[in-house]
């Protein structure tokens, strides 16, 4: 099926993610893939490969955008849009170029895309572009034209969503007394700086606490890398689990992992595994809320950021972080400043 706006016309869409490794032997090419000219340390990556090992070598994400691919694909069909969904990766197989060229040898001749990153930086936007390029530019020829879609981090349908897993965590323990502890993945200052990712993230965070009747949060990074020279985003989860524990130990906390949008292994390792094992020594309840995933309101928001492209829903944004970035700017997250290392 082909879905037409005034002369554009789209014939697919495209799922567009990080990757994952799927078994022990991938996960050291996999790792390398992520970290080519980043200047991210070998004793870092020997470690974070053996978070991977301790599961086997595979990644949940994979099966995360399995599971919402399924799901999307039902939402679409009920609301009449039958485009093919295809999905490509930035760093592990299905590899982003080898899906490229299966689109164009079947005919896709421009697509959407819609990235499993939310929220506006370097590596969760325009890297993600520059990925798109680089693929149509070695598929050559006849590569279809691919769009990706706007960032969704403020869409009421993902704000919806992860209210409703702050609930169901808040229902599991006294939640009236909880401490609402945002996370996003940490990134380099050089980064941050240049981004709207952190703007974005503090807005989401005072919405997603207003909507379970919480006036107080705070939002703090986790999963840094790089050398410890390099100035990341402060404060870690790990630290603020200690301050918490010092300043009441009775009060639980709940931990909101806002910036990813599935259990990747950073949610698994780091939050299930890292710092519930920090909470445990510091005497302290802690309990994880779930991510958006597949919750009917977020496929929901997906389903209408396509509309949105073909005029057939309105753009729905609670608030004015984004609007820029559809299509970026070209000032917009530009790629950071390497350290040379
Ligand atoms: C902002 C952001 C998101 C959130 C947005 C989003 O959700 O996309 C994200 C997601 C993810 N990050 C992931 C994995 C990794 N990220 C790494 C390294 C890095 N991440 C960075 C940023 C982000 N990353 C940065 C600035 C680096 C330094 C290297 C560089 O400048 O590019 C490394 C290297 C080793 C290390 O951790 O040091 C790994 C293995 C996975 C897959 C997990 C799985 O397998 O389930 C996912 C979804
Ligand atoms: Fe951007």
């Amino acid at each position: 099926m082909r879905l037409e706006r005034g002369v554009v016309t789209y014939d697919a869409l495209l799922v567009l993610s990080f990757g994952g490794p799927e078994g022990d032997a991938d996960v050291m090419p996999f790792l390398e893939n992520v970290t080519r000219g980043r200047g991210i340390p070998r004793e870092r990556l020997l470690e974070v490969a053996e978070h991977y090992h301790h599961f086997g070598g595979v990644s949940p994400i994979n099966g995360q955008v399995r599971a919402l691919i399924d799901a999307l694909e039902r939402e679409l069909r009920a609301h009449g849009i039958t485009l093919p969904v295809y999905w490509g990766n930035r760093n592990w197989h299905p590899m982003l170029e080898d899906t490229v060229r299966r689109m164009k040898d079947d005919g896709v001749r421009r697509a959407l895309a819609l990235v499993t990153s939310a929220f506006g930086s370097y590596s969760g936007c325009r890297q993600y572009r520059e990925d798109i390029e680089r693929a149509r530019a070695s598929v050559g020829e006849g590569a279809p034209e691919i769009e990706k879609l706007r960032l969704y981090f403020d869409h009421p349908g993902f704000a919806d969503a992860q209210i409703a897993r702050v609930r169901d965590a808040l229902g599991t323990i006294d939640g009236e007394r909880a401490r609402l502890l945002f996370t996003a993945h940490s990134i380099p200052m050089s980064m941050a700086r240049t981004s709207p990712y952190e703007a974005q993230l503090r807005a989401m965070c005072e919405l997603v606490a207003r909507g379970v009747a919480h006036d107080t949060w705070e939002l703090c990074w986790q999963s840094r890398s790089g050398p410890p020279q390099v100035p990341w985003l402060e404060p870690d989860v790990l630290d603020v689990l200690a301050r918490l524990a010092s300043e009441d130990r009775a009060q639980p906390v709940v931990v909101i992992p806002i910036g990813f949008t599935s259990d990747h292994m950073e949610v698994v390792w780091d939050l299930d595994h890292e710092a519930k094992a920090r909470a445990g020594e510091l005497g302290l309840r802690l309990v994880r809320a779930g991510t958006v995933g597949t919750h009917p309101a977020f496929v929901a928001a997906m389903r209408e950021l396509v509309q949105e492209k073909l005029a057939a829903a309105p753009k729905r944004a609670l608030t004015t972080l984004g609007n820029d970035h559809d299509p970026c700017a070209a000032s917009c997250c530009p790629a950071p400043q390497r350290p040379s290392r």
